[in-house]
């Protein structure tokens, strides 16, 4: 192998325009992803296991889209067209006819690999792309799940989605051409998102330096070597980041970094991937974040953070 992204199987051509789009999941990266598609203009079909889910899906990405329109990024005719091409449900065969699947829930193979092997055998559509958000399990092993494994491609949005222009492009041996071309053609020009192409190993380019950078902050707050506050102020005072690594840490989700380390621990066996104990304990505690309200600081109903 070359030092570029893992070889696609075939030398297909790219098919017509995805216009018709799934999202698994309305977490915070599920609702991101269904947001950004909407403002584009596809239609978006979203997928809860629940009612009340759905609901917390939809008043998320409202919130969002009122924050867009508060922030002069869109307007309100804007807003309200958007919230017209969503759409929910809690049955995963209403996805038959979706062009391209985006599948976005927690970081758990078992889930994930379970999800595509039912996807595949709904949308039957031989162009469909089935496209997972993960942010480290090795695409390969969602692609395996499913008989069309030339279908399945890895697309990595970053929080929040409809800020960050990146996502990720990943292939494994087996996508085809046509597929990855699609994928990343809809990410460029209806999304309007910068692409970069990443080989199918765990963590892709970002988080394989993130996550590391994330994990030793973590240990310097378990060592005493510096609190909270300070270490975050280094990094955007001295560094010019927007966030420190703890409030970084707070807003990905505690639950999600450390589902990200074991991941790539697992594949490199890397002792700098391995979860440090504090970010451990912080897991089992509940305390993952912004999405709990609570993490390395504390977040009051406002949103804005507060120190521990
Ligand atoms: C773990 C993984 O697998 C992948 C990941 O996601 S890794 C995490 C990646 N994310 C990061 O690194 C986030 C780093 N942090 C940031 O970018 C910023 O701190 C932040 C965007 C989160 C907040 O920034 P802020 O300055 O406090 O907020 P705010 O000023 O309200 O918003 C910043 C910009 O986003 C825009 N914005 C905010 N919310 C918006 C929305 N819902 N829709 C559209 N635009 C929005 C604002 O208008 C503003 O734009 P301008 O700079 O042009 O004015």
């Amino acid at each position: 192998m070359s030092g570029q992204a893992d070889a696609p199987a075939t030398n297909a051509v790219a098919g017509d325009k995805i216009s018709r789009v799934g999202v698994i999941g309305a977490g915070q990266m599920g609702a991101g992803i269904a947001e950004v598609c909407a403002r584009a203009h596809v239609d978006v079909l979203v997928f809860e296991q629940t009612r009340e889910l759905a609901a917390a899906g939809r008043a998320r990405i409202l919130r969002s889209l009122d924050r867009g329109v508060s922030s002069g990024k869109i307007t309100e005719r804007e807003r309200e067209q958007a919230a017209w091409r969503l759409r929910f449900t809690s049955d995963l065969g209403d996805f038959a006819d979706r062009q391209l699947v985006v599948e976005a829930v927690l970081e758990d193979e078992k889930v994930k690999t379970a999800i595509f092997a039912e996807l595949d055998q709904i949308v039957t559509d031989p162009k469909a792309v089935l496209a997972s958000n993960t942010s480290s399990i090795p695409i390969m092993k969602l692609g395996m799940a499913t008989k069309h494994s030339e279908r399945v491609v890895g697309m990595h949005f970053f929080n929040p989605v409809p800020v960050l222009p990146l996502v990720e492009l990943v292939t494994t041996l087996m996508t085809s051409t046509e597929v990855s071309v699609r994928a990343e053609a809809f990410a460029r020009d209806v999304l309007g998102k910068q692409v970069v192409r990443s080989a199918d190993r765990s963590g892709f380019v970002v988080n394989a330096l993130l996550v590391p950078y994330l994990l030793s902050a973590i240990r310097m707050v378990e060592s005493g070597f510096a609190t909270v506050e300070d270490i975050d102020k280094a990094i955007v005072l001295g560094l010019a980041h927007p966030m420190g690594p703890l409030a970084l840490s707070d807003l990905v989700g505690l639950d999600t970094i450390k589902a990200i380390a074991d991941s790539m621990y697992e594949e490199f066996k890397e002792p700098l991937y391995s979860p440090p104990p504090l970010l451990l304990r912080m897991v089992e505690a509940g305390r993952v974040g912004k999405k709990t309200g609570h993490g390395f600081y504390q977040y009051p109903a406002s949103g804005r953070p507060s120190s521990k």
